[in-house]
């Protein structure tokens, strides 16, 4: 049957890699013999641009309307003047609400062929296979107030807000995720401070019981942005809330040396999931063809593993990646000796190619989720 796959560049690099989503999936539909109808519409900056509003009208009841949603990235310099209330990045979080988006899964896994590029030591950054589950639609990005008030605007405020069901939806999900891998779910918090962490801590404990089979320890978030770096095997889930989510899977992407190497999933509780990379619009490298589109790439196997039940479809796309790694092809963000640099195209070119050759199985895989 036909799937239909929403895809939603945005701005910046957003506009680049998403060609290599679409490349990507004719190179699967090809293969396997399925049919993807892909349709376009404007996000972010490109929608403030078309139609005067990040989110849409149209854009939303398109993405409401598919099997799945693909993603680029928002924002850039063009419309950092305007009010929070109007930005592109409003328009991110805004799809993320309205779809129920509440779990944003973040895997990490160390690419042997790519330890070389980590600004880590290879002992540390070759044996890292963890998932980030990031609570996506709570927390400091939604609460409300978040205004600047007084004489002359001089106080400002932000809310960190969570109801005890949207802390324990994701609390489950992340218990289920640890339950299906390795069994160990770090909770990381700021329960030493924040009245919000002490009542997460509260949850996962309570949901500890249902999980036997399940380790869980606690870390407060600033000792787990050092352990990140120091110790990053030691993770199997990590679940944390939005904001330190946001921040903790930047900084674990230098474990493959790159932020253009992470892809992720958003799932709703009805099942529909939004996929895009972990980073932003790269307005620094925007338009030079130097955009890494592997974590588009990416995304899209996460995309017809998990929305699409394609699963061998998937892992076609995630060891045809491997398979140009292996082969010594990167792009400029990462540094490898060696290696031959490409540009965006030339990458997506390369992919698309052992996607359709049906690159075998490697011994050391790397496994996503
Ligand atoms: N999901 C989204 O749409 C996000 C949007 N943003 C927005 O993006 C804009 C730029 O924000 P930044 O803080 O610069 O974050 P960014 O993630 O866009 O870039 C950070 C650094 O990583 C590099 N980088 C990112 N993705 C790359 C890729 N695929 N290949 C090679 N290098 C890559 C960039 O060149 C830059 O030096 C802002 O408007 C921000 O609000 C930021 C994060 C997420
Ligand atoms: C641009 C923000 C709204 C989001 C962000 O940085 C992210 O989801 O990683
Ligand atoms: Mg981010």
């Amino acid at each position: 049957m036909k799937k239909k796959i929403a895809i939603l560049p945005g701005d910046g690099i957003g506009r680049e890699i998403a060609s290599g989503a679409a490349a990507a999936l004719e190179a699967v539909g090809k293969r396997f013999g399925h049919e993807f109808e892909l349709e376009y519409a404007d996000i972010g900056g490109a929608a403030i641009d078309s139609h005067g509003t990040p989110l849409p009208e149209s854009t939303l009841a398109l993405a409401k309307n598919s099997d799945a949603i693909l993603l680029g990235a928002v924002g850039g310099l063009k419309w950092d003047s305007l009010p929070s209330a109007e930005r592109p990045e409003r328009g991110l979080l805004a799809i993320r609400k309205e779809l129920g988006l509440f779990a944003n899964l973040r895997p990490i896994p160390s690419f042997k062929t790519l330890v070389q590029s980590s600004p880590l030591k290879p002992e540390i950054a070759g044996n890292v296979n963890m998932l980030i589950v990031r609570e996506l639609t709570g927390g400091l990005y939604f609460g409300k107030p978040s205004e600047r008030r007084g004489d002359n605007n001089e106080v400002v405020v932000d809310t960190l807000q969570y109801t005890r069901a949207e802390i324990e939806r994701i609390v489950v999900k992340a218990f289920e995720f640890a339950k299906a891998r390795d069994g160990r779910l770090t909770s990381v918090d700021k329960a030493n401070v924040l009245e919000s962490s002490r009542m997460w801590r509260e949850i996962v404990n309570e949901k500890a019981a249902d999980y036997p089979d399940v380790t869980v320890d606690h870390m407060y978030v600033d000792a787990a942005a050092m352990k990140l770096i120091s110790n990053p095997g030691q993770f199997d889930v990590i679940v944390t809330e939005n904001l330190f989510g946001d921040i903790l899977s930047d900084e674990a992407s230098m474990i493959t040396g790159s932020l253009g190497m992470l892809p992720s999933a958003s799932l709703s509780e009805s099942g529909l999931g939004l996929y895009e990379p972990v980073h932003g619009s790269a307005p620094d490298i925007a338009g030079q063809n130097k955009a890494n589109p592997l974590a588009m790439i990416l995304s899209t196997a996460l995309m017809l593993k998990y929305s699409l039940d394609m699963r061998l479809e998937g892992e076609s796309i995630e060891r045809a990646v491997q398979s140009v790694l292996n082969d010594g092809y990167c792009t400029p963000d990462l540094q490898m000796e060696g290696s031959t640099v490409v540009g965006t195209d030339k990458m997506i070119e390369l992919v698309i190619e052992r996607v359709a050759d049906d690159a075998p199985a490697y011994a050391d895989e790397v496994v996503y989720m």
